[in-house]
């Protein structure tokens, strides 16, 4: 998630125009459009990239654009070389540039990483939702959160806990829901069903259960209205919207409590006030049993870290830094693994032959022998429908000081580099020229083996890379892995046909319309027996 503001600029979408921008201010910008227009021939702007205005930068390109502009961004991009400048509206000071260069990216997230911290224009915006937790710390409060997580997450203990969610809730939840979709019966045939909204569901209780130890229960029967998940989906809704707004607004609406603001700020309390209760709870089970030796997710294992952390009060860590830490977890986790899985799923059903190597493997992988643990060529699909449909498309880092990128581009102090994932994924020089297809064989060995690993991070940015690469990758592919092979063996994913499937403009590349499916019953299932599909790579 996060600090994608290349498509929090780009997603300025109707809705937010309608919502934040007044009738006056359209006319101001036409004005000021107009006026313009006589010297938009002497602005200069590196060759294929787009056209920097006056006061309003990108946007008017941007705007022409809506329709398509992830692959527009991708195609100025490859135009321009692989890095162009760009600056937003209304002087909020968003400027720098956008890349797709590999090794500018190797330079931003670690040879010079020291220089790049998320900074403080992304920790303003999302300070109401994130407090000081992981997604929105730099320097010591950052290391001391990764490394505190980090240890918790990637231990034997969390990995074989957190399998266990997955499992559980695929097996108690997602699986008897489809079953049941697939008996109701509907004009002759199964009933259709948003499959993205089915999966959003399952991953928000997935990470609430993972990072609190509570259910939230969005999967619930009925597929009822949650309020911590509304508000939580709201809070960060408001929150991206202050990317896109000129700051003196939404500053003086949060000032005056009024509008959007005033909502933001009531959610994001809602938000922080569930889980501040979650930790005092557990807290108060802790004094009483003296021990949460039974409870495994993140909350409880931090709470009871022992010997306590060198960077904790000697009694641990804070309430407050539990409290962050956890919503930033469920930020991080809520909704990517639920967004890739819908684009895979899609992507499987206009891929027979892809789907049926999946199959082979989900039915050896149930039969036992090697690859029951590894099921390499999920593996590989998985990754290789994340290369064309990443679930956070762009994202940046902000310079602290005046530096010069590989390629020779300048960035001032304060400007910001965004990499744009979404086009990487798609970049010829990187992935050759059938870049566009969706070959999973790409990542294999000979020997059918996933062999990610020989591609440089830098080249595959899905997960981020160097110190802040993902820290829940290995849980992420977990729960794709287990969802995907669960799923699959027992049902035929049919893809309603004449919708129209395409991207949000969004932070996250959710589906614009989701995707309606019907669930068909396999008339031979394969009888799953469950394992943890273990990541590839981490
Ligand atoms: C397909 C699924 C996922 C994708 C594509 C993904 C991608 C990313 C990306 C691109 C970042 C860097 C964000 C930034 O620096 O602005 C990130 C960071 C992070 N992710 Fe994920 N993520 C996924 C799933 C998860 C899950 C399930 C969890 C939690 C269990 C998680 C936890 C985190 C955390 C805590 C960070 C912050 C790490 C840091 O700043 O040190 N992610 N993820």
């Amino acid at each position: 998630m996060a600090a994608r503001v290349l498509v929090a600029a780009m997603a300025l979408p109707l809705r937010f125009v309608r919502e934040y921008v007044r009738a006056s201010d359209l006319a101001v910008a036409a004005a000021v459009l107009f006026a313009c227009s006589a010297a938009r021939s002497r602005l200069t702007s590196r060759r294929g990239a787009p056209m920097l205005w006056p006061v309003v930068g990108v946007l008017p390109a941007l705007f022409a654009h809506l329709g398509d502009v992830y692959d527009w961004g991708a195609a100025a991009l490859a135009r321009s070389g692989g890095t162009f400048p760009y600056r937003g509206a209304w002087g909020g000071g968003s400027s720098g540039v956008i890349t797709s260069v590999p090794a500018n990216v190797e330079h931003v997230l670690k040879t010079n990483f020291a220089n790049y911290p998320k900074g403080p224009y992304y920790r303003e915006r999302f300070a109401e939702l994130l407090g000081a937790g992981i997604f929105n710390a730099d320097g010591e409060a950052w290391r001391a959160q990764r490394s505190a997580a980090a240890a918790e997450m990637h231990s034997a203990r969390f990995l074989e806990f957190s399998a266990g969610t997955v499992r559980r809730l695929v097996d108690g939840g997602l699986v008897p829901l489809l079953d049941a979709l697939s008996r109701r019966r509907e004009g002759g045939g199964a009933v259709a069903v948003d499959l993205q909204d089915v999966l959003l569901r399952f991953a928000f209780d997935n990470i609430c259960a993972a990072a609190l130890g509570v259910d939230p229960g969005c999967l619930a029967e009925g597929l009822p209205d949650v309020p911590f998940a509304r508000a939580f989906e709201r809070a960060t809704e408001l929150s991206l919207a202050r990317f896109v707004t000129p700051p003196f607004v939404w500053k003086a609406k949060r000032r005056l409590r009024v509008g959007g603001e005033r909502e933001l700020a009531e959610a994001a309390r809602a938000v922080r006030d569930f889980a501040g209760r979650t930790v005092a709870d557990r807290r108060a089970e802790l004094r009483e049993a003296g021990t949460l030796a039974g409870r495994c997710d993140l909350l409880s294992r931090l709470m009871t870290a022992s010997p306590p952390p060198p960077d904790a009060a000697p009694e641990g860590y804070s309430d407050e830094f539990l409290r962050d830490i956890c919503v930033s977890f469920i930020l991080a986790g809520r909704d990517t693994s639920s967004v890739a899985l819908t684009w895979f799923f899609w992507l499987l059903a206009s891929h027979p032959d892809v789907e049926s190597r999946v199959l082979d493997d989900v039915a050896r992988a149930a039969g036992g022998g090697r690859t029951a643990t590894t099921m390499d060529y999920l593996h590989a699909a998985l990754t290789e429908s994340m290369r064309l449909y990443p679930p956070v498309p762009a994202d940046f880092k902000e310079a602290l000081e005046d530096d010069v990128l590989p390629d020779g581009t300048a960035v001032r102090a304060r400007q910001r580099v965004i990499y744009f994932t979404y086009a990487m994924g798609r970049d010829k020089a990187s992935w050759g020229p059938d870049c566009l297809e969706f070959r999973p064989e790409r990542w294999l060995n000979k020997s059918g083996a996933f062999a990610g690993g020989a591609e440089s991070p830098f080249k595959y940015v899905v997960f981020n890379a160097g110190p802040r690469l993902c820290v829940g990758k290995r849980f992420a592919y977990t729960q794709m892995k287990t969802v995907a092979a669960a799923v699959l063996a027992r049902f035929r994913v049919e893809v309603v046909p004449g919708q129209e499937v395409k991207p949000k403009l969004n932070t996250t590349l959710y589906m614009k319309n989701g995707l309606m499916v019907r669930f068909a019953s396999r008339e031979q299932r394969h009888e799953l027996r469950h394992h943890v599909p273990a990541a590839g790579e981490d």
